[in-house]
């Protein structure tokens, strides 16, 4: 992470999400304040139900906030033509694509959209930006696939890489490790820390791997029923803020190891 005056790229004041039920508010978080900066792998956890997709989905003005502002790089999300809003922030998620029966070569290249003209023309910046994206997420030997035949983990990869070809400052993905093996568990968050640490995008993701969270994130945004938690993990594990996300009657929180360990 940069760390000389770097740029806030997202910022939130005294944020609200939630839903409106009927006639009824259903309040999932409330107060939310964070500032995340430029070049942040910022992970966001928290149990089953608690409010990441939600959170997710406002800050990428998928649904509205119930009160409060969102801001992206100074601008309020709301004040933004969608066209302006896909040049600064891009979403991953698994369940989003339309058709898979487009070759990967072509998914990648969708990630340009928001920069070509109205038949969708590629400029050779375009095609440049497409080849590194396949490049920097290893999945050249993927690109004259269709989607249907991928694995889920290739999918996964394919979906960064369409992130990573729209070039926006600032990259969402919810739960980008779900169905994935350990080991590709920890690829793919490898690959979205050094991808904020090179080219200096402000990366956020929701997750349930909350060790693999731990070592490798800048900052955690830890959600429980209290509220929220905002901070590095170090911090984060000192002031306990995993060992009250569960019921410890099943699994408690090792400070030393950054774990959780079932009880005996
Ligand atoms: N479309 C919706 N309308 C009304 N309530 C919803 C809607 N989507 C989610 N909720 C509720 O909002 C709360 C937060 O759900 P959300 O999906 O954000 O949780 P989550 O932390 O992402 O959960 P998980 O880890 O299980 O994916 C839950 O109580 C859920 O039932």
């Amino acid at each position: 992470m940069n760390t000389e005056n770097p740029n806030i790229v997202l910022k939130t004041e005294d944020l609200s999400i939630g839903y409106h039920i009927k006639k009824k508010l259903n309040v999932v978080a409330a107060d939310i304040n964070l500032k995340l900066y430029e070049g942040e792998l910022v992970g966001l956890v928290g149990a089953n139900g608690i409010g990441k997709s939600t959170l997710l989905r406002t800050l990428s003005r998928v649904q509205p906030a119930l009160h409060g502002s969102v801001y992206l790089s100074d601008k309020k999300l709301n004040t933004y033509k969608p066209v302006e809003l896909a040049a600064q922030l891009s979403i991953v998620l698994t369940e989003q694509i339309a058709s898979k029966n487009i070759t990967v070569q072509e998914l990648v290249a969708l990630g340009r959209q928001p920069y070509t003209n109205w038949v969708g023309k590629m400029a050779e910046e375009d095609v440049e930006k497409v080849r590194k994206a396949i490049e920097v997420t290893h999945i050249e030997g993927l690109i004259s696939r269709r989607c249907f035949e991928l694995s889920d983990g290739q999918l996964q990869k394919v979906l960064i890489a369409r992130a990573i070809a729209q070039d926006t400052p600032f990259i969402m993905l919810d739960e980008p490790t779900t169905h994935l093996d350990v080991y590709h568990k920890a690829y793919i968050l490898k690959l979205l820390k050094r991808l904020a640490f090179e080219t200096k995008k402000t990366i956020l993701f929701s997750t349930h791997e909350i060790d693999f969270a731990i070592q490798l994130c800048d900052k955690m945004i830890v959600m429980n029923e209290d509220g929220f938690e905002f901070g590095r993990p170090k911090e984060l594990v000192q002031c306990r803020a995993f060992s009250s996300l569960f019921p410890e009657d099943l699994i408690l929180f090792d400070s030393k190891s950054g774990r959780y360990k079932v009880r005996n």
